[in-house]
């Protein structure tokens, strides 16, 4: 299988195909054949005769490929896990015969374009892009007919999401599995991830562990005072936090005038 160099370049360093590796084993690239084998379910399914009636409601076009195409959208707070759950996701499907390709956004500069990366260190190839509507040409036409699964993480930097994965999943037959943030730091919606949830099959909204009393945590608490809306980081610019230790970190940032600010509200002292 291996000494098939021609069709493993077809699908690039980024689009891989596992027999059954669980995490934290980095994917490698194989043949991109595939297994009549059903689907793994993230959630509800979508059957393919709802998919021709979808056709059907844009105006009786029949879906293009023999696939019924599917999304799935996992959401949470930073460090909820959202990452972990879509490798996870692409690592099952292509444990089981499917092509699978990564995409993130190119903003996330965080550890290297080259690869997803979890906050605890797990990872695996990507491409990194600007917007999600380079990956066809990005990939070819070729091998881009050859992916049945596209993973997206940090799907909240990309603008032509929404269009993206209408297509992906609608006219291509793909299965479209995006993680990013439902919200920013304000708490308002962030980029278009919530606009694909009426596209979607399934929706997860994963949490994280509040870091100062430990429990769920539904929210990312900024550490500074910067405003914009994009600031790339990890655990050095924010936290994830409770309902209530996102309201009183509102209070404690907007009181303190410094750039950075340590908090420590379960002692309610804050270091500057
Ligand atoms: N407050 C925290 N600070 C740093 N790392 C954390 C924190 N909480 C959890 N983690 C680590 O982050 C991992 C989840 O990382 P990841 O899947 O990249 O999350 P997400 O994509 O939702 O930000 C957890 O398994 C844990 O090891
Ligand atoms: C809340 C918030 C986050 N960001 C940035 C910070 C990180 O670079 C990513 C999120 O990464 P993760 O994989 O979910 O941990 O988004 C931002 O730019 N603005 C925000 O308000
Ligand atoms: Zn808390």
């Amino acid at each position: 299988m291996r000494s098939i160099c021609a069709m493993r370049s077809l699908l690039a360093a980024s689009t891989f195909h596992l027999r059954s590796s669980p995490l934290p084993r980095s994917p490698s690239l194989a043949l991109p054949f595939r297994l009549n084998l059903p689907r793994p379910s993230f959630g509800p399914a979508r059957s393919i005769s709802a998919t021709a009636a979808a056709a059907k409601s844009r105006g009786g076009m029949e879906a293009r490929s023999a696939h019924s195409g599917e999304i799935h959208v996992i959401v949470g707070p930073m460090f909820a896990g959202k990452t972990t759950a879509l490798l996870r996701r692409v690592q099952l499907e292509a444990g089981t015969g499917r092509n699978v390709a990564l995409i993130k956004s190119d903003k996330d500069n965080r550890y290297g374009l080259d690869s997803v990366v979890t906050h605890d260190g797990t990872k695996m190839p990507c491409w990194a892009l600007p917007e999600l509507s380079s990956f066809q040409d990005k990939l070819g036409t070729e091998a881009y007919d050859k992916v049945d699964v596209i993973g997206i993480d940090e799907a909240q930097f990309f603008d032509d999401l929404h269009d993206f994965c209408c297509n992906a999943a609608d006219r291509d037959g793909k299965i479209v599995v995006v993680a990013g943030l439902d919200g920013d730091y304000k708490r308002n919606k962030f980029g278009s991830v919530l606009d694909i949830i009426p596209l979607a099959d399934s929706v997860t909204k994963l949490t994280a562990r509040c870091e100062l009393c430990g429990r769920r945590a539904f929210f990312t608490l900024r550490k500074t005072r910067e405003t914009k809306t994009e600031l790339i980081g990890g655990a050095d610019v924010y936290m994830p936090v409770c309902r209530q230790h996102y309201l009183d970190g509102q209070i404690v940032i907007e009181a303190v005038q410094p750039t950075r600010i340590v908090l420590d509200l379960e002692r309610s002292t804050v270091m500057l």
